[in-house]
């Protein structure tokens, strides 16, 4: 099971910078709210938190079939679409196209260069694309979808259809009615779950099964640490205690920065998908926490000085790894030499182990503020456990903070100025604003 680690961000250990535990029973009125608006299903968008009873069999069918026909498994997708299944497969199939099949991509930027390259190599009747698109209208996915499609029709014909799944709102939505139309594959992706809490949804869920890696162990280890994370009391619920302390340094102490920083290469994307969930999530009406991916032990030469020396504005958390379930031992090599004979002989473990303690030491002897968040290892029933966890914790301190931890309005105000450029019927207002704008721009052209 999932560890949390607190003892850093208390005054006990590291001095008057951390807090008392009078200023975490100080807000229990709010803890207590934002308990409540989770356990009475004050929103529907909570949705989520019932994906881990959901029926797998559907997508596993799905997963045989593309994995029986298909050489290549193109997903397209932006945001929560795209970032959720690549933490998922970065986490538990590393260098997955060099050693199993079929092979994946997942095109999420639409960067003109790297489609043509994709285009250039695949073989249309050995390709299935996956479009995910939980609202079904977002311009990029639905740009990349449309290209996709022309180039399989051009090269299938009336087959082409049977090329793509469309991953969408089972209701509504554009994508939607092309799957009518085209008697498409698809997967239904719950009306109200949002984008960035649909990782363990069919949109996570087909790559995964495809991947290799096992829905059902990732939806049961969400569903553990689900019951831990219900619990009212803040002291036996490690969701809501890592948001109660990352909000009061937030609040009181200024520390309006969370480094999210995993000892592990795999779990680098998952650390890119928690920065999405917690800036989408939180950041409005002025306040919400900025995240910052990292990566252990990579960062340690690259960020640490700032973080031990820079303004006071952070808090780091480290993830953990007990067993990377690989013992390489660095050989006894060159032994005279002091430097190397130190090495020889530990293994890879031991110096990850080494670098993540004495920089989780060197930060609370100078008094910075940090957590760790350890797993026994790294496999789908821990993954799902993480995916759950940051779940619940963003939602519960959007509660904290008095935000809605569901929408994006300025998100959409973007998607709709993009429209009005676009030259969409009913958005005139939004291109005229943008126009006036670049005609405001000052610039310097050299
Ligand atoms: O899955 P989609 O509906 O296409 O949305 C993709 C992305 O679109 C927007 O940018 C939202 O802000 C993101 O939260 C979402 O993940």
């Amino acid at each position: 099971m999932l560890e949390m680690h607190f003892g850093n961000m208390l005054g006990e250990v590291i001095g008057d910078k951390g807090l008392s535990l009078v200023e975490i029973e100080d807000i229990r009125e709010k803890t207590a709210f934002a308990h409540s608006q989770i356990h009475d299903r004050k929103w529907d968008e909570l949705a989520f938190i019932d994906l881990v009873n959901q029926d797998t069999s559907e997508i596993k069918e799905l997963a045989a079939k593309i994995t029986g026909n298909s050489d290549l498994f193109i997903l397209l997708g932006i945001g929560g679409s795209a970032m959720g299944p690549r933490a998922i497969l970065d986490a538990l199939q590393p260098m997955h196209n060099f050693r199993n099949h079929p092979r994946i991509f997942i095109y999420e930027n639409i960067d003109p260069r790297t489609l043509e390259a994709i285009i250039e190599v695949i073989d249309p009747h050995r390709t299935t694309i996956n479009v995910v698109s939980k609202s079904g209208n977002t311009a990029e996915t639905v740009a990349s979808f449309m290209i996709f499609w022309e180039h399989m029709k051009k090269n299938l014909g009336d087959e082409a259809a049977k090329r793509f799944v469309i991953t969408t709102n089972p209701e509504g939505g554009i994508l939607r009615q092309i799957v009518k139309e085209q008697h498409m594959m698809s997967l239904p992706v719950h009306p109200s779950i949002v984008g960035r809490y649909s990782v363990l949804s069919p949109a996570g869920l087909l790559l995964s099964e495809i991947a290799g890696i096992s829905s059902d162990e990732l939806l049961l280890g969400a569903k553990d640490i689900l019951t831990k994370c219900s619990n009212a009391e803040l002291w036996e619920n490690p969701a809501y205690l890592f948001s109660v302390l990352l909000y009061l340094m937030c609040v009181k102490e200024k520390r309006t920065i969370n480094v999210m920083m995993p000892y592990a290469d795999g779990l680098k994307s998952l650390s890119e998908w928690f920065c999405q969930l917690w800036a989408e999530s939180l950041g409005k009406l002025g306040l919400g926490i900025t995240p910052y991916p990292a990566v252990g032990t990579t960062d340690q030469h690259s960020q640490l000085q700032l973080w031990m020396e820079g303004p006071e504005d952070k808090v780091v958390i480290f993830v953990r790894i007990v067993d990377y379930g690989s013992n390489i031992r660095i050989p006894k090599v060159f032994e005279k030499i002091e430097e190397f004979g130190l090495l020889s002989g530990q293994c890879l473990n031991d110096l990850i182990d080494a670098a993540a303690k004495s920089t989780e030491l060197a930060l609370s002897n100078a008094s910075k503020p940090n957590m760790t968040i350890t797993i026994p290892v790294l496999d789908a029933y821990h993954v799902g456990q993480l995916f759950m966890f940051f779940e619940i914790s963003t939602t519960f301190m959007g509660f904290l903070f008095g935000v809605n931890p569901f929408n994006q309005p300025w998100i959409e105000a973007g998607k709709n100025n993009t429209f009005g450029l676009l030259g969409k019927p009913g958005y005139q207002k939004q291109k005229e604003d943008v126009l006036r704008m670049a005609k405001e721009n000052v610039c310097w052209r050299l």
